[in-house]
């Protein structure tokens, strides 16, 4: 399995006391699997994305990423797990403004030292990129922008690959042709993809669906 999540439990203190956002989640996620992660606003989804990310820890449970459970990695092992092995995009794109589109594409890979500039290529081919690739992130839409963070994110071949919300900015056909992409792109490389999304019709797309309602999974 590529992904086990366990009785997770997160709390969050806020100015009324604790608030318990995740009450007990249990998941699994293969790999070539895709999933997504429905729920109304403030149901958990993020939180949880989140901790599976490594960005948070949570307060109980356990999430295993293949043998590894996170919760033993320091800050460090988390920052190299982020690198590498699990590529996360979100809605807000996050490019570099002072790099150029291939230097941002290949951004994450060079960190985790595994730069392929030929599976660059392919990316940036396949997500429609290819004329723009010496070019600022200024100088593109939206859709380009966000297909960059996308392409970013794939770069460096991730074992799994969490998105939140990735094509909320877009407008819908270029929300479902960027889905498209990426669900060709994860499937080629035989990640698991992990999405939150609010859209029944982007859910629909994918192999799995998780719902969450306060915390738990309905
Ligand atoms: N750092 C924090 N401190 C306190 N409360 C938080 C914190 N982060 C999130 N929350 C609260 O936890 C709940 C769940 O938030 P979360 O962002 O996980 O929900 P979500 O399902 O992703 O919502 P949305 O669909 O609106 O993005 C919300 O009520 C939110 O206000």
């Amino acid at each position: 399995m590529l992904l086990t999540v366990h009785d997770i439990h997160k709390t969050y203190q806020t100015a009324d006391g604790p608030f318990e956002v995740l009450r007990g989640i249990d998941l699994t996620l293969d790999a070539g699997e895709t999933l997504a992660l429905t729920g109304e606003s403030g149901s958990g989804k993020s939180t949880l994305l989140h901790l599976i990310g490594g960005l948070d820890t949570p307060d109980q449970g356990h999430i295993h990423l293949g043998n590894q459970d996170i919760a033993t990695l320091d800050d460090n092992g988390r920052a190299a797990l982020r690198r590498g092995t699990v590529g996360v995009v979100f809605q807000q794109f996050n490019l570099i403004p002072s790099l150029r589109v291939a230097d941002n594409i290949a951004f994450q890979a060079r960190l985790a030292g595994q730069h392929d500039p030929a599976w660059d290529a392919t990316l940036a081919e396949q997500m429609g990129l290819g004329q723009q690739l010496n070019k600022y992130p200024e100088q593109l839409s939206g859709g380009q922008q966000q297909r960059v963070a996308i392409a970013r994110t794939l770069s460096p071949k991730p074992r799994l690959v969490l998105a939140d919300e990735p094509t909320g900015n877009l407008d819908e056909a270029t929300a479902t042709a960027v889905l498209d992409l990426m669900l060709e792109l994860v499937t080629e490389t035989g990640a698991g993809l992990l999405m939150v999304t609010h859209s029944s019709a982007l859910a629909d797309r994918m192999s799995r669906r998780l719902h969450l309602r306060s915390g738990q999974v309905a």
